[in-house]
């Protein structure tokens, strides 16, 4: 028997370039046990990948913010809206989102605001300190975020609407929006591109980089 899977995306499921590795799709789709997909992307992200991969819709998405399984929705921050005020003070003072004007980045998002890692890091912490929220770095994007809100709580939850236990599953990941699901899964790998954070907190790094680490990944537990 397989172990049930909790993947995180960018880093992970990507190529070096960027983009799904096509493995990526042929992975969820093959693997013997539940596949929770488990990202910082807005929640469409993630629910498209496995909609379009062609399996069931297991997603935590906005580091935790927004969680689905088993036809069941549940968001997870009492105040969804202080990342978008937030937001707006950031752009008031001069900040850019950097996403352009239709900004498909943040359009569905529900319960944080994604920046551009052009934009002005000092003047979005400064703002994420007066509102009471933190700025995570995924090295794709800064997540400005409610604090105490992360994928590993998502993972609890979304394991006991499969009836598991948070334990069973085997985390990949590459950054430090990963640390949490890392804790909470039962055996964590770092691909080899990961951050310092995630490295520091993965059982195993992993030899390869990208989606290569993490079929070398499943590889060892397959
Ligand atoms: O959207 C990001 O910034 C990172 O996404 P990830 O959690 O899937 O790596
Ligand atoms: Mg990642």
């Amino acid at each position: 028997m397989v172990p049930p899977l909790v993947l995180d995306i960018d880093g992970t499921l990507t190529a070096p370039t960027g983009g799904i590795d096509p493995r990526a799709i042929e992975t969820l789709r093959e693997w013997d046990a539940p596949v929770v997909v488990a990202t910082g992307k807005a929640f469409p992200y993630p629910v498209a990948l496995c909609h379009f991969a062609n399996v069931p819709e297991r997603v935590i998405a906005e580091n935790g913010g927004v969680v689905y399984a088993d036809d069941a929705v549940t968001v997870t921050v009492d105040d969804a809206e202080r990342p978008r005020v937030a937001a707006r003070a950031f752009v008031d003072r001069g900040g850019d989102l950097g996403w352009g004007a239709e900004d498909t980045v943040n359009r569905w998002r529900e319960t944080e605001v994604a920046v551009h890692r052009d934009a002005d890091e000092a003047l979005l912490g400064a703002v994420a300190a007066e509102f009471g929220l933190e700025v995570v770095d995924t090295g794709y994007a800064y997540h400005l975020k409610t604090p105490g809100v992360e994928k590993g709580d998502g993972l609890r939850s979304v394991a006991a609407t499969l009836g598991l236990d948070s334990a069973d599953f085997v985390a990949v990941g590459d950054s430090e929006n990963d640390v949490s699901t890392f804790a909470a899964a039962g055996r964590s790998f770092a691909v080899a591109n990961a951050d310092d954070r995630a490295l520091a907190a993965a059982d195993t790094v992993t030899e390869e980089s990208y989606m290569d680490g993490t079929l070398e990944a499943l590889a060892t537990v397959a």
